[in-house]
C-alpha cells in the first residue's frame, strides 16, 4: 500500500491531443500539485487552489475510469500537475497492466518514482524560459537515463514553444539527449479566450511560425513539431 492518489478529474474517452501519441483514443486521470509553476501553465487549477482534489486509491481510481469511460477505451494517460509527486501511482500503473490497459504519463522529469519504468508511454516536457522556470540539469540527466535504461516501453521529449529564447532552449535539450524523439509543441498564450473558433486562428497562426522556424534551423532535422489538437477542437475547455 503506497497511499492515495490527489485527483482533480477522470475524463474521456477523448484523443490525446499532444505528442508522440497524439490521436490515441485515451482517457486522463489529472493528479492535483506540481512543484512547477509554470507562467503560462494550462492546467494552474491543479496547483493555485481554485480547484480541490479527491484523495483516491488505485482501486477507486480503476472504478472511476470504468464508471466514466465504460469499455470504449484500453488506453489511460495520466499528467497533473505533476503525477510523478505520487508514489501511490505504482498501484495504479500494476492495475492497467493486470488489465491489459496500456499506459501513459505527462511529467517535466523534476522527480523521479520507480513506477514510471512500468509505463507504456512517458512523455518528459522540461520547461523553456518563458515558463519561468529554471531546469535542473542533472536531475534531469537521472531521470533520462533512468528511463533510457529500462528494457520495455517508449519516452520522448516535448518542449512548448512560445518564443526564440525557447527555441534557442529546446536545441539545448535535444542536443543533449539527441537519441529521444523530440517534439515541439505551440504555446497557447491566450488562456483566457473563450471562443474556439478565434484560438484556433491564432494558435494556427503561431503553428505556422514554428513551422517556419523548424524548417529553417538544420539543428531541428529530426524534430516533430504539433500543436495541441484538443485546444484545436475545443478551444480553453477543461475535462476534454
Ligand atoms: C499541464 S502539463 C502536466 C504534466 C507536467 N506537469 C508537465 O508539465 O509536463 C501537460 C502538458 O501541457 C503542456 N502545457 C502546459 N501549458 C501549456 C500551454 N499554455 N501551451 C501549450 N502546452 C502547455 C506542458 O508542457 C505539458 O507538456
Ligand atoms: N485531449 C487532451 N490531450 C492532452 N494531452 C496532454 C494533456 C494534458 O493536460 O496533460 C491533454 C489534455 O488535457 N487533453
Ligand atoms: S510543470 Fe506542468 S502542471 Fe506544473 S505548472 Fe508547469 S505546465 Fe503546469
Ligand atoms: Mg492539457
Amino acid at each position: 500500500m503506497s497511499g492515495k492518489i490527489p485527483v482533480l478529474e477522470i475524463f474521456g474517452p477523448t484523443i490525446q491531443g499532444e505528442g508522440m501519441v497524439a490521436g490515441q483514443k485515451t482517457m486522463f486521470v489529472r493528479t492535483g500539485g506540481c512543484d512547477y509553476r509554470c507562467a503560462w501553465c494550462d492546467s494552474a487549477f491543479t496547483w493555485d487552489g481554485s480547484q480541490k482534489a479527491t484523495p483516491m486509491t488505485a482501486d477507486e481510481i480503476m472504478a472511476q475510469l470504468e464508471q466514466v469511460g465504460g469499455d470504449r477505451f484500453s488506453h489511460v494517460t495520466i499528467s497533473g500537475g505533476n503525477p510523478a509527486l505520487h508514489a501511490g501511482i505504482a498501484e495504479l500503473v500494476e492495475r492497467f497492466r493486470e488489465k491489459g490497459i496500456e499506459s501513459a504519463v505527462e511529467t517535466q522529469g523534476s522527480f523521479w518514482q520507480d513506477w514510471l519504468l512500468e509505463v507504456d508511454d512517458v512523455t518528459i516536457s522540461p520547461k523553456p524560459p518563458s515558463s519561468a522556470m529554471k531546469t535542473d540539469w542533472a536531475r534531469l540527466d537521472t531521470f533520462m537515463t533512468r528511463l533510457s535504461d529500462r528494457q520495455a516501453g517508449n519516452h520522448n521529449l516535448k518542449i512548448v514553444i512560445f518564443d526564440e529564447e525557447d527555441l534557442a532552449y529546446a536545441k539545448h535539450v535535444h542536443g543533449r539527449y539527441p537519441d529521444v524523439p523530440f517534439y515541439l509543441q505551440v504555446g497557447n498564450d491566450d488562456l483566457d479566450n473563450q471562443n474556439p473558433a478565434r484560438l484556433r486562428d491564432h494558435l494556427l497562426e503561431k503553428y505556422e511560425w514554428l513551422v517556419d522556424r523548424v524548417m529553417e534551423d538544420p539543428a531541428f532535422n529530426r524534430v516533430r513539431v504539433l500543436p495541441q489538437i484538443h485546444a484545436l477542437l475545443w478551444g480553453n475547455k477543461q475535462g476534454v
